[in-house]
C-alpha cells in the first residue's frame, strides 16, 4: 500500500473566484475554512490532521499572518484555508465576501476552550448570521477545542454554556434550530480525526448510497464496524451506521499505519527489488488478536482503504467470502468516485450489481 503522505500538501497559488453557474463539485474545490481568534489552534489542526505533524511540534507553530491556502488531493480534492486569528474577515474592504464564501464548503470555528471564549463567540455569531444570509452552502462547525486539559465535568459544561450563547444569539436575530454542528476537540487524542470526518462527510455528494452499501457489507460479513478511511488524513468518509466506538476507530487507524510500514519497508516498489511474478495491485491484509477479534484492511484505490472489525472466533473461516464481498464493494465505489458527480444513480451498473452480489 503506497503513503500517499510522500507527497507533501502543496500551498495554492492565487485563488479565483467560483462561478455560481458551474457544478460546484466538478469544477470547484470543496472549502474547508478554518477560523477563530488567535492562537485558538487552528494552523495545529491543520498541520495534525493533513501534514502528519506530531501533536508536540504544534508548540512551535509561529502565528499566522496571511490566509494559508493547502491544496489537498485525495479520493475528493479540497482546499484547506487557514485564517490569521487577527484578520477582520468579516471587513468587505479587507476580504472579498465572495471570494471566500462563494464555494461550497464548511467553516470550521475553532475556540479555545481554555481560555476565556466570550470574544469568539461573539465573533463566531456574527460570522454565523453572514453566512446564514448571504452563502447557504457553507456548513457551519463549530470545534470547542483544546478539551484535553478539562475535567470532563468542565468540559460538558463548557460546551452546553458555548451551545447557549449561541442558540440564544441566533433566537434573537430569527433563526430558531440554524444549522450549527459542535464537536468537542483535540489535537492529543482522536477527536480531532472524528470531527473533520464529519465535517468531510457532509461535503461528499453521494454519502448516502456509500453508507447503504457499507452497511449491506456489514451486515453480510458479520463485522462489528467498517471504516472507509482516507490513508493520507486517516479520517474516515463513510462508515455503517452503527456507533462509532473511539477505540475501535484508533485501533483501525493505526492497523492502517502499521500496513503502510510495512509496505514502505518491503514492498517490491523499490529501486533495488523486482516483483516475483504477478502482484496484487492492493494491498490486503488481516490480523486476529487475542480476544478473537479480527482486524480486516483491504486498499480500495490510491487513496482509500476500507477496514473493519469483527469480534467472531469464525471469522478467519469467513475469510473467503469477505474478501469477495470487499472486492465488489470496492468496484462499486470506484463506480462512485468516477467522475460526473452528477451522473443518476441508475447509470451507475456496479453500485446497483453491489446491493445484489454482497452475499451472506
Ligand atoms: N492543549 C492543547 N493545545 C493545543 C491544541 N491545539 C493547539 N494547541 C496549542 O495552541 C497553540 C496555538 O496553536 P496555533 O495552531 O498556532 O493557533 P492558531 O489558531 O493557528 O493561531 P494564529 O495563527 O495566531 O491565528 C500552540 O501552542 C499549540 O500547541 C490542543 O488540542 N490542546
Amino acid at each position: 500500500m503506497a503513503d500517499p503522505r510522500a507527497k507533501p500538501a502543496e500551498t495554492a497559488g492565487p485563488v479565483t473566484a467560483a462561478n455560481p453557474n458551474d457544478n460546484k463539485f466538478r469544477d470547484t474545490k470543496p472549502r474547508l475554512l478554518l477560523m477563530g481568534l488567535r492562537r485558538s489552534g487552528k494552523s495545529s489542526i491543520s498541520n495534525v490532521v493533513f501534514n502528519k505533524m506530531p501533536p508536540n511540534e504544534t508548540l512551535f507553530l509561529e502565528s499566522t499572518t496571511r490566509i494559508q491556502i493547502d491544496s489537498i488531493h485525495s479520493f475528493m480534492d479540497f482546499q484547506v484555508w487557514d485564517f490569521p486569528g487577527q484578520l477582520e474577515h468579516l471587513d468587505p474592504s479587507i476580504v472579498d465576501l465572495e471570494e471566500v464564501f462563494g464555494s461550497l464548503g464548511a467553516v470550521v470555528w475553532v475556540i479555545d476552550a481554555q481560555d476565556d471564549y466570550v470574544e469568539s463567540v461573539v465573533r463566531l455569531n456574527r460570522t454565523i448570521l453572514m453566512i446564514m444570509h448571504n452563502f447557504p452552502n457553507i456548513n457551519i462547525e463549530v470545534f470547542i477545542h483544546k478539551v484535553d486539559a478539562l475535567a470532563d465535568e468542565y468540559r460538558t459544561e463548557v460546551f452546553q454554556d458555548i451551545v447557549q450563547r449561541i442558540s440564544d444569539d441566533l433566537s434573537d436575530n430569527g433563526y430558531e434550530n440554524a444549522p450549527v454542528h459542535y464537536y468537542l476537540t483535540s489535537i492529543y487524542d482522536y477527536s480531532v480525526f472524528e470531527a473533520f470526518s464529519k465535517v468531510i462527510q457532509k461535503l461528499i455528494p453521494r454519502l448516502s448510497t456509500l453508507e447503504n452499501l457499507i452497511n449491506i457489507l456489514a451486515s453480510n460479513c458479520g463485522f462489528d464496524k467498517c471504516y472507509l478511511f482516507d490513508v493520507l488524513s486517516k479520517i474516515y468518509i463513510a462508515s455503517d451506521t452503527r456507533p462509532v466506538d473511539m477505540s475501535c476507530y484508533e485501533m483501525c487507524s493505526d492497523y492502517i499505519d502499521v500496513i503502510v510500514d510495512i509496505s514502505e519497508l518491503y514492498s517490491w516498489e523499490h529501486p533495488n527489488r523486482k516483483p516475483k511474478g504477478d502482484q496484487m495491485r492492493e494491498a490486503e491484509s488481516h490480523v486476529v488478536l487475542q480476544n478473537d477479534c479480527m482486524i480486516h484492511l483491504m486498499e480500495m484505490n490510491k487513496y482509500l482503504c476500507l477496514v473493519s472489525v469483527i469480534h467472531n472466533p469464525d471469522a478467519n473461516e469467513k475469510k473467503g467470502l469477505i474478501d469477495m464481498n470487499c472486492r465488489v464493494f470496492q468496484d462499486a465505489l470506484n463506480e462512485i468516485f468516477s467522475r460526473p458527480w452528477d451522473r443518476p444513480a441508475e447509470e451507475q451498473p456496479a453500485v446497483e450489481e453491489a446491493h445484489e452480489a454482497i452475499a451472506e
